[in-house]
């Protein structure tokens, strides 16, 4: 069956109301779908400043991963259209915001409320990279809250679609090192650092390597100088889960089903998400 011919969408069809933030290329509005009522957040983004800042490329292929993605903690990308001078990201509404401006207001998440975040993230990554999609910047900023208080992952600007590269051109692997056949396992593992950074940042209020100079974090990175503060009080269990996620050797971090199966998770998160 063909798939219903996509809807050529022009800003008319909108009633433009207040705005909801500003980002890197324009600002993002809440807007209403004039036809059905449906409050949707209209992001828009100049054409100048895109080719400017040379990310068209970057912002097609956000456009074509997200308008395919449908899961609960990940936000919907319903359409975009364009005009003379402006690009038009009609996005799913996230009615409680940006996450890292509550993280700032409560300096620290509880356990309960961080491991069901971790678990819902984690069913949001297990469903991206079942699609072959690797997010990159998991990171506050780029999670938002649904009106239920439900994360959504926002921001593909840096997602990727990981194609095997078992196929080389030439058709045969024989010649590839092993690092280079397994690569795009390799990529895969990227979010699950990512995740692993975000738990400790949502029960400490800090990520985990953060210091003054870059340098200085980049030092404490690749050594994995990961350090658990004795304030705020965190469970041994919390600290065990962070610690098999932050692990140099990529093959070797907590994989994503594991995360769900871990007794700190099975403890805390609410089922719900
Ligand atoms: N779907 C949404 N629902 C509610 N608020 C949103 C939504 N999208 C964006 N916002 C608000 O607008 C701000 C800017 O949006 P966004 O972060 O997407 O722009 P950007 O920073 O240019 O994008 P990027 O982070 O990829 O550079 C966000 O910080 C957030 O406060
Ligand atoms: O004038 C255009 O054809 C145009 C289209 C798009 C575009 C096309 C599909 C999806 C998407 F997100 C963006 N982005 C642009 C960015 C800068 C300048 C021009 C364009
Ligand atoms: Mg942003």
């Amino acid at each position: 069956k063909h798939s219903q011919e996509e809807k050529r969408w022009v800003l008319s069809d909108f009633d433009v109301g207040k705005a909801l933030g500003r980002g890197k290329f324009g600002h993002v509005y809440l807007a209403r779908e004039k036809r059905s009522s449906q409050i949707v957040a209209l992001k828009v983004l100049f054409k100048s400043q895109l080719k400017q800042s040379q990310v068209e490329h970057q912002l097609r292929r956000e456009v074509e991963i997200q308008s395919h993605l449908r899961h609960p903690n990940i936000l919907r990308l319903y359409g975009y259209f364009y005009d003379q001078t402006r690009v038009y990201l009609i996005l799913e509404h996230a009615a409680k915001g940006e996450l890292y401006k509550e993280l700032q207001r409560c300096k620290h998440f509880s356990e309960r409320r961080s491991a069901t975040y971790i678990a819902s993230l984690a069913r949001a990554l297990i469903y991206l990279h079942g699609k072959h999609v690797i997010h990159r910047d998991i990171k506050p900023e780029n999670l938002l809250v649904g009106v239920q208080g439900e994360l959504k992952i926002a921001d593909f600007g840096w997602s990727v679609h990981t194609f095997n590269r078992r196929r080389t051109m030439c058709g045969t692997l024989d010649y590839l090192p092993p690092e280079m056949v397994e690569k795009t396992e390799h990529d895969y593992h990227v979010d699950i650092w990512s995740l692993g950074i975000l738990c400790y940042e949502f029960l400490y209020g800090l990520p985990p390597f953060e210091a003054k100079e870059h340098s200085e974090t980049y030092r404490r990175i690749v050594k994995v100088d990961l350090k658990f503060p004795l304030k705020p009080f965190v469970s041994p269990a919390a600290k065990d889960l962070i610690s098999q996620m932050l692990v140099k050797n990529s093959a070797h971090r907590l994989p994503l089903h594991k995360v769900l199966e871990h007794p700190w998770i099975v403890q805390n998160a609410d089922p719900s998400g």
